[in-house]
């Protein structure tokens, strides 16, 4: 791979069961969660700069720069290494924000592996997981690149090997707001915590969400949308939504079932992975 300048990419992730068995003293919640990449990314192109400045070629709509997950990762990067190197990035962005893809939290883990391997810095994926978890929950799976059982906030995690379906991915066109749907008193947060092996044999009831029943009572173009796909193939939401998804054996499925949803809904055909394509494109 050149180190003139690197596209690489930051894919979506379905949480395919969420669990909430708990509450930390800092308001955090405990899960046990399934993350699944699929084959839906973002592009991010980093060009190195000796000048040690960071800077996005676009702006993000709604994200100011020194807030957008790309420049804070890249900073704490520098910060940690001490590294006089800067870099001009460009978010190609295709993954909607907020929807419970991830998607933020992927460009984060982009950023910290590119850079690192950019700049040479040689940092091990322990070190780039701890400090991607203090950017986002969500950022040490990116990092890991696998299918993984999660527990904790999300950041110990296992690998683990799942099927690989069609999944038709549905965006309602509502914005859910994550700390809102964390902090609703009628959240359900007292599940009891059941074992990676009873989780793997899959279905129901362990594949369900527990954010589902309260997003949907708070968000009714959610349920509708749910509800719609259960016609279907059982539907889910991922993470606190707004996306939900349901698998398909075949792409042929999944792509008439997709087709329908467009007359409503965004809506996307998607793969899933067992190895993230970040990964895969830097080579470990
Ligand atoms: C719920 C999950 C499941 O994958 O997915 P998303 O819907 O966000 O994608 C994640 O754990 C989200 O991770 P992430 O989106 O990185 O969350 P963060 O920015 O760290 O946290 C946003 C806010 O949500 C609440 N929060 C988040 C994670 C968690 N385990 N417990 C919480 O209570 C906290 O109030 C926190 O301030
Ligand atoms: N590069 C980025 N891409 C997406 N969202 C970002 C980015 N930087 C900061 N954010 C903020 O992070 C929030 C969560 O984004 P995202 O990870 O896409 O959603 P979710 O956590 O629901 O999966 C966004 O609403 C946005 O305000």
């Amino acid at each position: 791979m050149s180190t003139a300048s690197v596209t690489l990419p930051a894919p979506a992730k379905l949480n395919r069961m969420l669990h909430i068995v708990g509450r930390r003293e800092d308001g955090y919640h405990e899960l046990q969660t399934i993350f699944q990449m699929i084959d839906l990314c973002d592009q991010l192109s980093f060009t190195p700069r000796r000048d040690g400045v960071i800077t996005l070629t676009h702006q993000i709509n709604g994200v100011a720069q020194d807030e957008n997950l790309v420049v804070r990762a890249a900073r704490l990067l520098q910060q940690v290494s001490g590294t006089t190197m800067g870099a001009s990035i460009t978010i190609n962005k295709q993954l909607p924000m907020g929807g419970g893809l991830g998607g933020g939290s992927s460009n984060a883990a982009t950023t910290l592996a590119g850079l690192n391997h950019l700049w040479k810095l040689d940092l091990n994926n322990t070190a780039l997981t701890e400090l991607g978890l203090t950017l986002g929950a969500d950022v040490p799976v990116f990092i890991h690149g696998h299918s993984a059982w999660a527990e904790g906030v999300g950041e110990k995690l296992t690998s683990i090997t799942l099927d690989t379906p069609w999944f038709v991915v549905i965006h309602p066109r509502v914005s859910v707001s994550t700390p809102a749907i964390f902090q609703d008193s009628e959240l359900t947060r007292d599940s009891l915590p059941i074992t990676m092996a009873r989780a793997l044999q899959g279905g129901a009831p362990e594949w369900r969400n527990d954010c589902e029943a309260i997003v949907k009572k708070r968000y009714p173009p959610i349920a509708e949308a749910l509800d719609w796909l259960a016609q279907h193939a059982p539907s889910q939401l991922t993470g606190t939504g707004a996306c939900l998804f349901a698998a398909f054996e075949s792409q042929q499925a999944a792509q008439a079932v997709a087709k329908l949803a467009s007359q409503h809904w965004r809506s996307w055909v998607a793969r899933g992975l067992n190895t993230s394509p970040l990964q895969d494109a830097l080579g470990c």
